[in-house]
């Protein structure tokens, strides 16, 4: 029995592993899920008889892939659901999960196949993979215990299995997978889509009594397409590109994301398809847009045809890396929630940011407008973003620490973009909203990207494309004392998101004000001030810092701006120049016998000591 229970242990820890979740490393530590009976210490585990029953880990903000057979020991695993993640790459392989009732996959970035082990599942009652990038066709369920289907919102293809199980779900459980046809769906299928070289499931049985008819269908199908695709030529050789592209895209091509997917889709409705050289061919409509001063390294059909990888679930959209053949790799922001902008108003906001240009803003490379999607293209910063770098890995052994000098400079250049942003901010061209919004708008640790040698803050000055309500609801300069209070914003609401930061990077604790979904964070700004009154200041700072003794002085000198840049008036918070000039101020001194101190860990982190030259000479 202990070899089961050591053996589930580690299933489990190498999930979290998968997930990159410093909340469930710190969480799930103890032993003590598998001794006793029915109590749940490890959070979102629940164990039955001293096994691993359910695991139910929703709305964490959790990333990564988990292996296929990552959960093959959880034999008596009855409920997993993973509900409204970023997680990405293939589906678990359930062949050894024989017990499941109830799947829920569903708001995650899961691409590839449908895993051909859950027809399997004999007791499987629920199967939820809605609003993810799953491709390929649909296995054939057919297990009665079934009463719950949805894989909704994905990019399907092919009909949908003639079962008796599948046939009884209304079309709902299978709309939006434009590629996919057959009742129940309203879809009908042609003869294309009955296509069923990639399908991973069985054919219906009786197909081969009909196989005449179908052959005689097949070939006036045939003739058809031909016939169309030749008017097609006719109008447009650069369509004959693109069909030709997309059928020569390699089987791992198939992962290419449901957001290129549906460009393309969204594309051919329009009429629209961008030329080799990448001008425009169809008018205004579906065109990628590069900024004034880009090189074009890349044209739509690069990025359409590139490997994809989801990097997130944000706020205002999902960010996947492309990577272009021979060209560089970007991020691709599919935007959502956006207020009802015209081509030419969204065009000017966008031109806006993109005259904003300083070294520590991270620059917007292109654009993409068509009446269904809205897509900004950035450049890659390579070694993700703050709030990873503060909170992630702790207490694992992969843990690099994140030193003094390093979150100094991480401060001194959001600082210095900050100070670019307040004295240019952007002009709002909508007519419609007379809401001053705060140059930045939703300044936050996983908004600051590092790459490389270079610190550069993201998302600013969104809040003019999105929804009015959203924004409220979402975006961090909401969140300040003057909005709640009063609902008034101004520059000085970014000061106060400046002083969460600040006080994040010197505490080494999660916000509140800008936690990820399903992480509690502290209202850090109240926690300082109480910590302050109290006199035991001594206990603020992160500890991976506190050891650099010789560094206290100036943490405490960082400490004193963050604590002013969170004052509850906004009148008697510093401006953004005035806190720069004070950062730039704060001399680095750290001791040689400090940095033995950390002899555990000399590399300290790549970016503290590659960041700190050229922030400094940056300016
Ligand atoms: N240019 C980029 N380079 C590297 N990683 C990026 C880039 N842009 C975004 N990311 C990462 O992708 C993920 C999703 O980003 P996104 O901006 O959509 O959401 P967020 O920052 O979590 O929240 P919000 O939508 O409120 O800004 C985050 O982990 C972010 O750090």
């Amino acid at each position: 029995q202990n070899g089961i229970q050591e053996a589930e242990r580690e299933a489990l820890l190498a999930l979290a592993d998968e997930l990159n979740n410093s909340f469930l490393h710190n969480n799930w530590t103890s032993l003590n899920c598998y001794n006793i009976v029915m109590t749940p210490y490890w959070y979102g585990v629940k164990c039955t008889n001293g096994r691993v029953a359910e695991v139910v880990l929703e709305n964490m903000g959790l990333t990564g892939k988990i292996r296929p057979d990552t959960l093959f020991n959880l034999t008596e695993l009855s409920v997993l659901s993973l509900k409204n993640n970023s997680i990405s790459g293939n589906m678990m392989d359930f062949s050894q999960n024989q017990k499941l009732t109830q799947i829920d996959m569903s708001s995650n970035m899961f691409d590839g196949l449908i895993s051909n082990s859950l027809p399997g599942l004999a007791f499987l009652e629920s199967l939820q993979l809605q609003d993810n990038m799953l491709a390929g066709s649909i296995p054939a369920f057919n297990q009665s215990s079934l009463k719950e289907f949805n894989v909704s919102n994905n990019g399907l293809t092919g009909a949908i299995p003639n079962t008796k199980v599948l046939q009884s779900f209304n079309s709902s459980s299978f709309s939006g997978n434009p590629q996919l046809c057959g009742s129940p769906s309203y879809n009908p299928c042609s003869p294309s889509n009955n296509d069923t070289s990639s399908d991973n499931s069985p054919k219906p049985s009786g197909v081969s009594r009909f196989a005449p008819i179908l052959l005689v269908i097949d070939v006036v199908g045939f003739i058809v397409v031909v016939f169309l695709f030749m008017i097609y030529c006719r109008k447009s050789k650069q369509l004959s590109n693109a069909m030709n592209m997309r059928s020569s895209r390699p089987v791992e091509g198939v992962r290419a994301e449901k957001a290129v997917q549906d460009i393309e889709v969204s594309q051919r409705s329009e009429g629209y398809v961008e030329s080799e050289g990448g001008e425009g061919g169809g008018g205004e409509r579906g065109k990628l847009t590069f900024m004034d001063g880009v090189e074009r390294g890349f044209g739509l059909h690069d990025l359409l045809k590139a490997s994809a990888e989801g990097l997130g679930k944000g706020n205002f959209g999902n960010c996947y890396k492309a990577m272009v053949d021979d060209g560089p790799a970007v991020v691709v922001k599919r935007l959502r929630d956006l207020r009802p902008l015209s081509h030419s108003e969204f065009a000017k906001q966008l031109q806006a940011l993109a005259d904003l240009k300083h070294p520590n803003l991270l620059p917007l490379l292109a654009y993409y407008y068509s009446k269904e999607e809205k897509l900004l293209v950035h450049k890659l910063a390579s070694n993700g973003n703050v709030y990873n770098r503060i909170h992630g890995g702790r207490g694992t052994r992969g843990r690099v620490p994140f030193r003094w000098t390093a979150r100094l400079s991480v401060a001194r250049a959001v600082a210095r973009a900050m100070d670019y942003l307040h004295l240019n901010p952007p002009k709002s061209t909508t007519t419609t909203t007379t809401t001053i919004f705060p140059p930045h708008g939703n300044l936050k640790s996983s908004n600051v990207l590092l790459d490389n040698d270079l610190v550069l803050v993201s998302d600013y000055s969104l809040a003019s494309l999105i929804s009015l309500p959203i924004a409220a609801q979402r975006m961090v300069s909401y969140k300040s004392p003057e909005f709640q209070n009063y609902k008034r914003l101004s520059k000085k609401s970014d000061v106060w998101s400046f002083g969460c930061l600040l006080l994040e990077l010197l505490t080494g604790r999660v916000s509140a004000h800008s936690s990820p979904p399903g992480v509690n964070g502290v209202d850090l700004c109240g926690w300082v001030h109480r910590a302050v009154r109290e006199e035991w200041t001594a206990e603020i700072f992160d500890v991976e810092i506190a050891v650099q003794r010789s560094a206290t002085h100036s943490m405490l000198r960082l400490l004193q701006i963050a604590i002013r840049c969170c004052e509850k008036a906004p009148e008697k918070r510093p401006d953004m120049a005035e806190v720069a000039r004070e950062i730039e101020n704060i001399k680095v001194v750290v001791d040689s016998e400090d940095s033995e101190d950390l002899s555990q860990s000399i590399t300290d982190d790549s970016m503290s000591m590659s960041a700190t030259p050229s922030i400094m000479n940056g300016h």
